[in-house]
């Protein structure tokens, strides 16, 4: 199946994408698709030849053909010569150290896209936080995307949307422009804040589901999960001053859906791998492929601790991976230590407000997809 391509709306715009693993080679199918001049950066020169001759990058995207203009280069300098809009999509622990390689060959006006959807274990920042403390770029020439993205279903077409996030509307605007084709609606908002931590904190919950998964318990269990899940990921990411709008939004309600329900999900089966009982170094040995919520845990829950948020599915996930709490006992109701009755809330507010906020946020998910494609607009 191939969706109808739109006309590009900026024809030749010269962008990198840094990491070809399955998101970075997807993203540059994204843009490529979408009208942009593209060069893909991969460390092994293989795998940069693999994709630029051979149309494919076997390892990580199997059975899709890539545009016949993508071009991939494993030189930095080459990649980065020119581009307008520098997309990165390398591990995040690897950030740091890829940002300082790339630092004297970005063009001064670039913007810089992060792709990624972890925190540094070292530092706790958030992937903009890393690009604006090692590059000297002011925060409008930052951008993050987020939203339910699973590379392979993108590759093969299927349609989904994202946000693209800058402190600076413009900015957001004209990477949103790039990023669109037939297949690929960007929306934009100015929540940086709110869309990095809604990837990252997905993940951990995507983990809790693939465990109850992996232990065989069914669609009540996840379903609370996802739930109890949201309100965590809203009252962490606002503590650090998000809006809890965007974590209704395709970055957080949206993500947290597709995450948790694919198999295609490295977060989800790590959890179902320890679910059915291996322990972490076996999981870690499994996982072909950067899986953020692993790594993500520590750092959140110490993130969460300093503001007095309470994560109570992140903790037994943390729990699970140490080897300290059996996963059959992972459970919403073991959340907490007291049989009171709690309040159910499902957004930040402080009240209890049964179902009426979750509903509202699963209707603007449902609304922001339902009328995509008319152009970038705030989600
Ligand atoms: N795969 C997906 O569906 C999506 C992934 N993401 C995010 O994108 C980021 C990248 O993930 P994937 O592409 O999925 O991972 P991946 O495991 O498929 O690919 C990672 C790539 O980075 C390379 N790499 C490893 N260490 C590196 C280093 N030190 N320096 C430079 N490159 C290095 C690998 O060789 C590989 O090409 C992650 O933060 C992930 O959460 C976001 C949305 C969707
Ligand atoms: O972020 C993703 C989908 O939006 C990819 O999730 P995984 O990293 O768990 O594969």
């Amino acid at each position: 199946m191939r969706a109808k391509a739109h006309p590009p709306v900026v024809p030749g715009t010269r962008v990198a994408v840094l990491g070809a693993g399955s998101w970075g080679t997807t993203f540059a199918k994204i843009l490529a698709d979408g009208g942009a001049d593209v060069v893909l950066w991969a460390r092994r020169p293989e795998l940069a030849r693999e994709i630029s001759e051979g149309r494919r990058n076997s390892d990580y995207l199997p059975g899709i053909n890539l545009p016949a203009h993508l071009r991939a280069t494993s030189s930095l300098r080459d990649a980065l010569a020119g581009a307008g809009q520098v997309f990165v999509s390398v591990p995040s622990q690897s950030l740091r150290e890829n940002l300082v390689a790339a630092g004297d060959l970005l063009d001064p006006e670039a913007v810089i896209v992060s792709l990624m959807k972890g925190v540094e274990r070292s530092s706790g920042l958030r992937m903009s936080e890393v690009i604006g403390q090692v590059l000297p770029i002011a925060p409008e020439r930052i951008a993050a995307i987020s939203g339910p993205n699973l590379a392979l279903e993108i590759a093969k077409e299927q349609p989904t949307a994202a946000v693209v996030s800058s402190a600076s509307l413009e900015t957001a605007q004209a990477v949103a422009k790039l990023a669109t084709n037939g297949y690929f609606r960007s929306y934009v908002n100015t929540d940086v804040i709110g869309t990095e931590f809604g990837g990252v904190l997905k993940n951990l919950i995507a983990v809790a589901i693939g465990i109850v998964d992996g232990v065989g318990y069914g669609e009540n269990t996840k379903a609370s999960i996802i739930t109890r899940g949201l309100v965590e990921m809203t009252d962490f990411a606002v503590a650090y001053g998000a809006q809890p709008e965007t974590l209704a939004g395709l970055a957080g309600l949206g993500d947290l859906i597709a995450t948790s329900q694919s198999p295609l999900s490295r977060n989800n089966t790590a959890g179902r791998l320890l679910g059915q009982g291996y322990g972490y170094n076996d999981v870690v040995k499994q996982m072909q492929q950067t899986t953020e919520g692993l790594v993500s845990v520590g750092p959140i829950l110490e993130l969460a601790h300093a503001k007095g948020v309470e994560m109570p599915i992140v903790e037994q996930v943390r729990q699970v991976l140490a080897g300290t709490l059996n996963p059959r006992d992972i459970a919403p109701h073991l959340t907490t230590d007291s049989r009171e009755p709690q309040g159910e809330r499902t957004i930040d507010d402080g009240q209890a407000h049964g179902g009426a906020a979750l509903w509202g946020a699963f209707k603007r998910a449902f609304d922001q997809l339902r009328d995509g494609g008319r152009g970038p607009r705030g989600a």
